[in-house]
Order: structure tokens, then sequence, then C-alpha cells
């Protein structure tokens, strides 16, 4: 499985803890929220988040609130909710407040295959601003691991992830690479299945406080749980 050209990598469940966007993220997103629609509202700075919302919550500071929590209890991964949380936690990982907690494999691992020719992506629902921010502040060392990362996809350039044409999208920008040399690897079998669909080759991922993978899925026992079980 180690002689793929591109590894293509979820995050939440896949590179960092689940409780990390859950219990960290989306929190401080919503506890930054009032100030920044109070402070904001009106800034031109703001208004690219403010009008990308349905034209109801425009104008509306309340509603557009109600709206966000009401999106991320539900975990909808709507792309102008994951655009304002990429700008709500751009402070915050800033300050330093904010920093990932990666698995211990995910930098070695990106690091040996950059440094083996391969290129490294990224493919999240979170937006392609909050996946650079994300990666330039890590707990790894370097904490930057941006320069690593060739390529970032999102719901807005790529499409839904558990869709099959996301996948082919994804592949379409580098024609060169034949789709069975690409590994993406996700904790979610929906787009692991999307992925094999679209041709690339995708391995589901395993970790502590995902979801247990079903003993009877047919990809249970390829599992990954440790990226460096993937090295040459
Ligand atoms: C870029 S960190 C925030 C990730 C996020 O908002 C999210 O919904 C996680 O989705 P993923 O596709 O990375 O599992
Ligand atoms: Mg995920």
């Amino acid at each position: 499985m180690a002689d793929f050209k591109v590894l293509l990598l979820d995050i939440e469940g896949t590179v960092c803890p689940i409780s990390f966007v859950k219990v960290v993220l989306f929190p401080h997103a919503l506890e930054a929220l009032p100030g920044v629609l109070e402070r904001q509202w009106n800034d031109p700075n703001f208004a690219q988040y403010r009008d990308a919302f349905p034209e109801e919550y425009r104008d509306d500071q309340g509603a557009l609130e109600q709206h966000v929590r009401d999106l991320v209890n539900k975990d909808v991964k709507m792309p102008y909710l994951k655009a304002l949380q990429g700008y709500l936690w751009e402070a915050g990982y800033a300050s330093g407040q904010i920093k990932a907690p990666l698995f211990p494999d995910v930098a070695p691992f990106m690091t040996e295959s950059q440094a083996k020719g391969k290129k490294v992506m990224i493919y999240s629902s979170g937006s392609v601003p909050a996946q650079k921010l994300l990666f330039a502040h890590t707990d790894a060392e370097p904490s930057d691991l941006t320069p690593l990362i060739s390529d970032w996809f999102d719901t807005v350039n790529a499409g839904p992830k558990t869709s099959v044409s996301s996948y082919k999208t994804i592949l379409s920008t580098h024609p060169d690479v034949s789709p069975a040399n690409w590994l993406f690897l996700s904790d979610n079998l929906k787009e692991v299945d999307a992925a094999l669909t679209a041709g690339m080759r995708s391995l589901p991922v395993s970790r502590p406080g995902n979801p247990a993978i079903p003993e009877d899925h047919p990809l249970f026992t390829v599992a990954v749980s440790d990226f460096s079980t993937l090295s040459q």
C-alpha cells in the first residue's frame, strides 16, 4: 500500500481527534461569534462571510447567530458556515489559544512522504483557509506543516465528501497521476467508499474516539490506526 504517489488526507478523526473539532474548534467559534457580530456586523472585512449566508439571515444578527448554532449542533457542513468558522478560528490560532493536536504518527508520515517525492494533499469539510490555519498551528515540531502540503480541497472547490464526483474533480486536478496511485485516508466509511468508486485507493482510519468500524464491514480488516504501517 506504500507505493502511492499522492497522499490525500481527511482531517477530523484522521489526523486529529474528533474531539478537537467538536470540543475545541466548534465551541470556540460559537463563543467568538456574538462579539464578532457585534463589532464587525458592518465591517467590510466581515461582509464576505455575512453575505454568503441565505438572504433571510444577512440583515438580522440574532437570526444569523441562531442559524449558525443550529447548523453547528447538527454538524451541517454548509460552505458558508465553514468559511465563517475559519474566520472565527483565525484569532484563536494567532494568539496561541488554539493549537491542533495531531496524532503522533501524522507529522512523521507527512514529512517522510513528501521527502520521498510524494504529494501530500488535504480534503476536509473545513474550508481551505481553516485547513491552512490548522496545519500552520499544530503541536508537531515544527508546528507549521503547510510547506509539506501541495493541494487543499474542501466542499467548495471539490464538493461534498460523500460524493463520487468530488473525488473525480480532485483526480482531474492532476491528470498525470493514475487514480490507482492516490491514497485517500479518512475516518468516514462513506467518504472511503466514494473515493474507491472514483478509482482512488482508500483506507478507513481507526483512531481513539472514532466510531468503531463494524467488524462485518468489508474494510474492517484493512483499517489503519498508525500511518507508520503505511511506510515503505
Ligand atoms: C479544518 S479543521 C475543521 C474541520 C471541520 O470543520 C469539519 O467539519 C471536519 O470535517 P472533516 O471532513 O475534516 O472530517
Ligand atoms: Mg473526518
